[in-house]
């Protein structure tokens, strides 16, 4: 898929990896539409892209995940304004074990709304054009990360609705391509302070210290060109793309 003249709806864009995810797509042709909860961030950071890629561009809209009313109004403006979606990046997310259940609500179950959601514009059987998906998941949705097991729930949850999403699309009909980014550690607002996200399991701060030493931390931009791969490669589907400091590799998952 190429990018120019595409449209894409980006969750969490207002920062961190979403604020990346956004400018990459906008840097290669395509219109974004911003959700995020942080309406001053995201409104500021609307004006600069319009001002970087054109007025018209890019739209910010305040949009919480946990709300199947501003989802459904969001995607509504956003095929309104752009004349239709090509591309979602499920990307809100927090990580915060003393707040578990808004964790899954937001990190899981609003990755599921927003995609069900979605596929009422995008479907080909909804009378849409296909499309591609993709969710941020983490490299603690490939493997339990003991300092957070309740986020390690969430992400592990999200690469295994992606590639059965995936698989249900192929078979359906949908024209749309689901896929996870996988990344470790990366330099954003949400590995600040972790122990005071670690909820009971804070005990376990040493554990996430040792794994980010052991693993480093990736850039967004490491981030938000491995995004560029999983949108516009049209044999991506259904693929969980592990990104660590040392290289990126598709995961290899057994086959029943
Ligand atoms: N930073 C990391 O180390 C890392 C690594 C792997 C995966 N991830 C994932 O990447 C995604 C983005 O995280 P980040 O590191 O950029 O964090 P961040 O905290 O910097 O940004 C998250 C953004 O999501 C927004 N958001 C939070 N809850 C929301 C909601 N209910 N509705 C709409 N927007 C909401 C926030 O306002 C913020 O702008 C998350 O899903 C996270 O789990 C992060
Ligand atoms: C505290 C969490 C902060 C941010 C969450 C974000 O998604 C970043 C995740 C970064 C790394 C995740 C690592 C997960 C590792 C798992 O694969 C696990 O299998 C590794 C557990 C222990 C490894 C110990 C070792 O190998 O030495």
């Amino acid at each position: 898929m190429a990018l120019t003249g595409k449209s894409a709806v980006v969750t969490g864009a207002a920062l961190g990896i979403g604020k990346g995810l956004s400018e990459v797509l906008l840097q290669n042709g395509a219109k974004v539409a911003l959700l995020d909860v942080k309406e001053s961030a995201g409104q500021s950071l609307v004006e600069s892209l319009n001002q970087q890629h054109g007025t018209g561009s890019a739209l910010f809209l305040k949009c919480d995940v946990e709300s199947e009313e501003q989802l459904k109004a969001a995607f509504q403006k956003a095929t309104e304004t752009f004349g239709g979606i090509d591309i979602l990046c499920n990307n809100a997310g927090i990580m915060n074990e003393a707040t578990w259940e808004k964790a899954v609500s937001i990190n899981l179950m609003g990755v599921i709304r927003a995609t069900y959601i979605a596929l009422e514009h995008m479907s080909k059987l909804n009378g849409g054009k296909g499309g591609v998906i993709v969710q941020t998941a983490s490299l603690a949705g490939l493997g339990p990360f003991p300092s957070c097991p309740v986020y390690t729930a969430t992400k592990s949850g999200v690469v295994g609705f992606t590639r059965a999403m995936a698989a249900a699309s192929a078979v359906s009909g949908y024209g749309i391509r689901f896929n996870a980014l996988c990344p470790t550690f990366v330099q954003t607002e949400m590995i600040t302070n972790i122990p005071a996200r670690l909820g009971q399991f804070s005990h376990l701060n040493e554990v996430a210290e040792q794994l980010k030493e052991k693993l480093g931390v990736l850039s967004v931009s490491d981030v938000a060109e491995s995004l560029l791969e999983l949108v516009t490669d049209e044999t991506k589907n259904g693929e969980a793309l592990m990104i660590l400091t040392k290289g990126k590799a598709y995961m290899q998952f057994p086959s029943p």
